[in-house]
């Protein structure tokens, strides 16, 4: 089955009103592949503005949700205030959360079942560090992670795995087509443990480091369904990643 490229765009914790609005007009006056589903996750502040003035086929993802309906959980964003708002996707399980914010496995897996069952789409990511890959690790640690989000039972349908080496992000340093292939593929096979169906319909894609000159290479790989890009979709070449896909 052909799954639909996708390509999200993680600003992290960049930007501005004027810079973002920028973002939003390239994309809009750009002229975009329509096989490819494209989503931007500006910081929290600007998702609504992001979400008001872009064109109606891109969606918008928060970089986080909470568990819980509401209540008194200071600095936190529900399910339903972004659906409250039109933002359809949120990220979870981003590397830079894992390790500097201190989220463990179940909480992101956590997240992911209560955003999954309360009609978010999440792009949930998952990779390892050098050390981690240097020693061997690289699936053992992809399968851990994987593993805590299987215990919670979510919703696959709603879900979009994003392989990104700690390693490759932001450093320039991307995972070669091969590297990156073969973990893809071993996320596949594991995927078929839930069902083929998942399998087989699950979007794997690739983060860390890609730009508009090594994005084409990646695409052509049978288990790359997309890419979330940080850096990049920040300048106007993040529409040539999204259109590199043949
Ligand atoms: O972390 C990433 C996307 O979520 C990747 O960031 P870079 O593309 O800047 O390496």
């Amino acid at each position: 089955m052909a799954r639909k490229f996708f390509v999200g765009g993680n600003f992290k914790m960049n930007g501005t009103l004027s810079s973002i609005k920028e973002i939003v007009d390239n994309l809009n006056k750009s002229e975009l592949d329509s096989n490819v589903e494209v989503v931007i996750s500006p910081p929290s502040l600007y998702l609504l503005p992001t979400r008001e003035h872009l064109r109606k086929e891109i969606e918008v993802a928060a970089q986080n949700v909470y568990d819980k309906p509401n209540g008194a959980f200071t600095g936190e964003i529900s399910v339903s205030q972004l659906k409250d708002s039109n933002i359809t996707w949120t990220i979870l399980g981003h590397s830079e959360r894992r390790t500097i914010l201190g989220e463990s496995d179940e909480v992101v897996s956590t997240k992911t079942k209560y955003a999954t069952d309360n009609g978010l789409g999440v792009i949930w990511c998952c990779g390892e560090s050098l050390e981690e890959r240097e020693a061997g690790n690289t699936i053992s640690v992809i399968t851990k992670q994987l593993d805590s989000l299987k215990a919670q039972n979510p919703d696959w349908s709603k879900i979009v795995i994003a392989y990104e080496p700690i390693w490759a992000i932001g450093t320039g340093k991307v995972a070669t087509t091969q590297q990156a292939q073969d973990v893809h593929k071993a996320i596949r096979d594991w995927l078929k443990g839930v069902s083929d169906k998942v399998s087989d319909e699950t979007r794997v894609l690739y983060g860390g480091s890609v730009n508009e000159s090594n994005c084409g290479e990646l695409s052509k790989q049978p288990d790359i369904d997309g890419f979330l890009v940080g850096g990049a979709s920040l300048k106007p070449a993040f529409v040539k990643i999204i259109n590199c896909h043949q």
